[in-house]
């Protein structure tokens, strides 16, 4: 791969620029945007080599097209691109959907040579924007595929060695089972946080009780609450068949569950949380979850003032990052603890050793 273009500099646009070119060596990135802002940053940051706001001939000698537009510009964008591109260029997005994307594209494509690769890297986060975007995004996590049976096998090889070189885990999928599963575990919890703070917004009273109260479970709960409207907007416009269907399972489950605190059917409601727990309890932290994966320690502290700051102190006198920091309480650990998250597994386990050499106890997750 010589030259890859990136259309839709954004959190997911900018992380790829950034792992492209920090984890493969391309060194001929040409960014489109709408927003002026996000291009010439990334230029200053060398991370792009040259942007336009418009489609065009930076185009042209393209290997690999990233679109990371909002899902319902991609089908647009992959018009615009055609007059332009290459026939032995690889054409890939980044949309949280599929099918609908990828119906629309049927048509623009047909009687042409150009292979378009459905893409859809499992990793995130609630923060939109160049800004919020990171080279290491895409560690350890899965990277779904859609190729058409049509799709010639070497451009979908050539996709899935780009994704391993990001640090990212291939997985083919057909748009269908795509859309199906991101629904179950990413589009319908996303309506359901949102549901949530509504709820909570609106069943609030004049002292404002459950906002200043809302504390630990809701707040790591609704998280994904404050993702950007424009992308949740585009994603249940272009899904809305399977988001039903899941909204309907859950309406279901809800019901059942109401039905059983009506009638205090005790074995019910206690199976209920103990099923929800075992099947909880098997998703490990080590293994890539369907989100951005997070490096956690566990410190035993003594509860007393200043004991935090030392070890932040600590940890940023080294160089290292603290991606959130807090105190838990948890039945796991007899007494309340610091739990420390960062970015990457070269932190945490420098942040290990240094903690130890200091004789702090570590449990590391
Ligand atoms: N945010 C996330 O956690 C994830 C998002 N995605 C998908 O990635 C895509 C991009 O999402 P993010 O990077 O999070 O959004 P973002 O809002 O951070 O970035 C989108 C970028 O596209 C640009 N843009 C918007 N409309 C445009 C247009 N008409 N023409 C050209 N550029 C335009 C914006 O200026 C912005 O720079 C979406 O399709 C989303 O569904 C996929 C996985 C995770
Ligand atoms: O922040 C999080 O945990 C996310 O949920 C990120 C995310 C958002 C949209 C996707 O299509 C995939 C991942």
């Amino acid at each position: 791969m010589n030259k890859v273009g990136i259309i839709g500099l954004g959190l997911i646009g900018g992380s790829l620029a950034k792992a492209l070119k920090q984890k493969c060596n391309i060194n001929n990135i040409i960014a489109m945007d709408i927003e002026n802002s996000a291009l010439k940053k990334a230029l200053e940051e060398k991370v792009i080599n040259d942007f336009t706001t418009v489609v065009d001939e930076h185009f042209s000698d393209c290997d690999l097209i990233f679109i990371c537009t909002p899902v319902k510009q991609i089908s647009s964008y992959v018009k615009k691109l055609l007059p332009f591109i290459k026939d032995d260029c690889i054409l890939t997005d980044v949309g949280s959907t599929k099918s609908v994307i990828l119906n629309e594209l049927n048509v623009i494509l047909d009687n042409t040579n150009i292979h378009f690769i459905g893409g859809h890297p499992m990793t995130g986060s609630e923060k939109a924007g160049y800004g919020a975007s990171k080279g290491h995004l895409f560690e350890n996590a899965y990277y779904i595929l859609t190729p058409q049976p049509s799709t010639p096998e070497n451009k979908v090889e050539q996709l899935k060695n780009i994704i391993v070189s990001i640090g990212a885990i291939p997985v083919i999928l057909s748009p269908q089972d795509h859309d199906l599963v991101t629904a179950s575990i990413s589009h319908v919890p996303h309506i359901l946080a949102s549901a949530l703070v509504n709820m909570v917004k609106s069943l609030d009273g004049k002292d404002k009780y459950m906002h200043k109260l809302a504390a630990g479970g809701f707040k790591d709960i609704t998280r994904i609450a404050s993702s950007s409207p424009e992308m949740w907007h585009n994603i249940c416009m272009t899904n809305q068949k399977e988001i039903l269907y899941v909204i309907n399972y859950l309406i279901e489950i809800l019901m059942q569950f109401s039905s059983a605190v009506r009638n205090k059917e005790d074995d019910y409601i206690w199976n209920f949380f103990n099923s929800a727990k075992q099947y909880r309890d098997t998703f490990s932290n080590r293994s890539p979850g369907p989100f951005m994966k997070t490096y956690e320690i566990i410190v035993d502290i003594i509860d007393q003032p200043g004991s935090i700051a030392s070890i932040a102190t600590l940890l940023s006198n080294h160089g290292i990052n603290i991606k959130n920091i807090g105190i838990i309480n948890s039945r796991e650990y007899e007494n309340g603890v610091l739990q420390i998250i960062f970015d990457d597994e070269t932190s945490q386990e420098k942040s290990i050793r240094l903690l130890q050499e200091m004789n702090y106890v570590i449990y590391k997750k």
